[in-house]
């Protein structure tokens, strides 16, 4: 199964991070994801997470670094997620597409209500904060 490259922004602001409902009609619609999206060919994951962040929450990114890589199979789609700390960013973010944004503080995330190789990004976050 081909593999796809996805950018993902972990927008934090004290020990809160901002994060988007996915929509139903999407791969893992109904969970609650941290903002981003695939790398289109020919861009950097870096150009990557600028643009899917701009375009799914309004920010524009100044700072990040990298935080975890998960490769996740769900069966029917394999996905690499190019996980980035977001620290640095103009603007507040909103949920640009119409989906629903809230902060969470990173202490109270659940696992259970994100696709579920966010557990690994979840588990990263708090070792590195
Ligand atoms: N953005 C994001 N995607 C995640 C997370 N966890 C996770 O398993 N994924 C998966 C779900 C999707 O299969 C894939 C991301 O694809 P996407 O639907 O956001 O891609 P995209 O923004 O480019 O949108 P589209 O072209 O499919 O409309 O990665 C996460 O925390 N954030
Ligand atoms: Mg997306």
């Amino acid at each position: 199964m081909k593999e796809v490259h996805v950018a993902v922004g972990v927008i934090l602001r004290g020990n809160q991070v901002y994060v988007c409902l996915r929509p139903e009609d999407k791969h893992q619609g109904g969970k609650w994801e941290f903002p981003g999206g695939k790398v289109d060919s020919g861009e950097t994951v870096q150009q990557a997470l600028s643009r899917e962040l701009s375009e799914e929450t309004g920010i524009r990114v100044n700072t990040s670094s990298p935080l975890t890589e998960v490769v996740h199979d769900y069966g029917d789609k394999r996905v690499r997620l190019d996980v980035h700390l977001v620290t640095g960013f103009d603007g507040e973010p909103y949920g640009a597409e119409g989906q629903q944004g809230q902060w969470w503080s990173v202490d109270s995330l659940d696992p259970t209500v994100f696709p579920q190789a966010n557990k690994e990004i979840i588990n990263a976050l708090h070792a590195t904060l």
